[in-house]
């Protein structure tokens, strides 16, 4: 089912900071979302969760960081027992045994709480936990910018070899082009609140047209970056 939004918007203190905006992912496509700080882009990506499970589409967030998403007092298990609640589902070990291994987490201990795991197996427990319910977008905002390059990289890998044939679209919010390029077939580019442009990553690499994309290919040595 292909999911569309039309006519999103956000004003902040009176100001507009996301102009209306119309967005559409086809199942299993992978997005990304691309601008200056400041641009809107994480607007978009929060204004766009709401409208779509206000739709009734199941839709995921990752955070940018573990620490937004785990309570430091909580143990692991209980994380995910909260997932499964929160979206109804009765606790199923095989589902988490599929995922841990998908994204490499079998041994962790559940039992100890966030600050006895990595932060990179903390995050991939985060997105494991945004798996859960095989949502239909999954929206990821810097998901992998608190990790150091290469396990942000090995996180990356591991995500993309899960949703490889499956239904799910990946929305990846950064402000890294060389990231997203890597990642995505099809890149967004937000401008002071307003979608400026919206292309196949390679039609977009080889020929960007807004000042603000070019200004962002100009910067072609990000494309090294291992993730
Ligand atoms: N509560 C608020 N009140 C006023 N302005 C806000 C508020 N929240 C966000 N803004 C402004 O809206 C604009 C868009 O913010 P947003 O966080 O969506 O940008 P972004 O592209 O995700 O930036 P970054 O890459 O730095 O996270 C920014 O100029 C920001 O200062």
């Amino acid at each position: 089912m292909t999911l569309h939004v039309h006519g999103l918007s956000a004003e902040r203190s009176g100001q507009i900071i996301l102009h209306p905006t119309n967005v559409d992912f086809k199942p299993g496509e992978r997005v990304g979302l691309v601008g200056a700080s400041g641009s809107g882009k994480s607007t978009l990506g929060h204004e766009l969760v709401d409208a779509l499970r206000a739709q009734g589409a199941s839709v995921a967030h990752v955070p940018q960081s573990p620490d937004e998403a785990l309570d430091p007092l909580r143990s692991m298990a209980f994380h995910w027992r909260e997932a499964e609640r929160a979206l109804g589902l009765a606790p199923d070990d095989a589902r988490r045994t599929l995922l841990f291994k998908a994204l490499q987490i079998e041994r962790g201990d559940l039992r100890r709480r966030p600050w006895g795991w990595s932060r990179g197996m903390q995050q991939r427990f985060v997105i494991a936990m945004a798996l859960i319910g095989t949502p239909d977008l999954l929206v990821m905002d810097e998901p992998t910018s608190a990790l150091d390059p290469v396990v942000a990289a090995g996180t990356m890998d591991l995500l993309d070899d899960y949703l490889k044939d499956r239904q799910t679209a990946l929305l990846l919010i950064t402000h890294d082009l060389g990231l997203a390029a890597r990642r995505v077939a099809r890149l967004i580019v937000m401008d002071a609140g307003r979608i400026v442009e919206d292309a196949p990553t390679e039609a977009f690499l080889a020929s960007p047209k807004t000042r603000v994309a070019k200004s962002l290919c100009a910067h072609r040595n990000w494309l090294e970056l291992p993730c």
